[in-house]
């Protein structure tokens, strides 16, 4: 399951997003936000990454003005790998050789057409492992050795 979610800055691409992805058949839970009133991203960083921090939803897309904001939200999950992408090659790298379960966007950034063109990328490309699995374990590591240091 694909979950979604946006603050006020990201509203209107999460809307152009979420029509896009349905008329392709994606299955997904919009997550809000559900009107343009302002509200503090990361609420809405919490509810997609929380539940793929726990492995009950396996990706979602996070959508603020910048997209810095639910960036740095959502890694402070577990197993969390949110990445923020600003045209196709880093949507199809954070896929690649990021394996982000997390894709974040910027909706007073992107163009609309390239966002949706961003998504179809990381949604159809797979992680490619090797040295960059390595890579990932190392980054597991880091966060396993904070969790001890805290
Ligand atoms: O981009 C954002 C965070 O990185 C968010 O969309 C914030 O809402 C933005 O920084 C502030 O936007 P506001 O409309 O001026 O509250």
């Amino acid at each position: 399951m694909l979950l979604i979610a946006s603050d006020h800055g990201g509203f209107e691409l999460k809307q152009k997003l979420v029509a896009h992805l349905q008329a392709r058949g994606v299955a997904l839970r919009d997550l809000g936000v559900n009107g343009p009133e302002s509200v503090d991203y990361p609420d809405y960083a919490a509810l997609v990454a929380a539940p793929v921090s726990a492995g009950t939803a396996e990706r979602g897309i996070l959508i603020c003005g910048t997209g810095i904001g639910m960036s740095i939200a959502a890694n402070k999950f577990p197993g969390v790998r949110a990445a923020l992408a600003h045209d196709g090659f880093t949507a199809q790298m954070a896929r690649e050789h990021n394996d982000a379960n997390i894709l974040v966007l910027g909706g007073r950034v992107l163009d609309p057409e390239l966002a949706c063109v961003m998504v179809d990328l990381w949604l159809g490309h797979v992680f490619e492992g090797g040295r960059h699995q390595q890579r990932l374990d190392k980054i597991q590591r880091l966060e396993s050795a904070a969790g001890v240091a805290c």
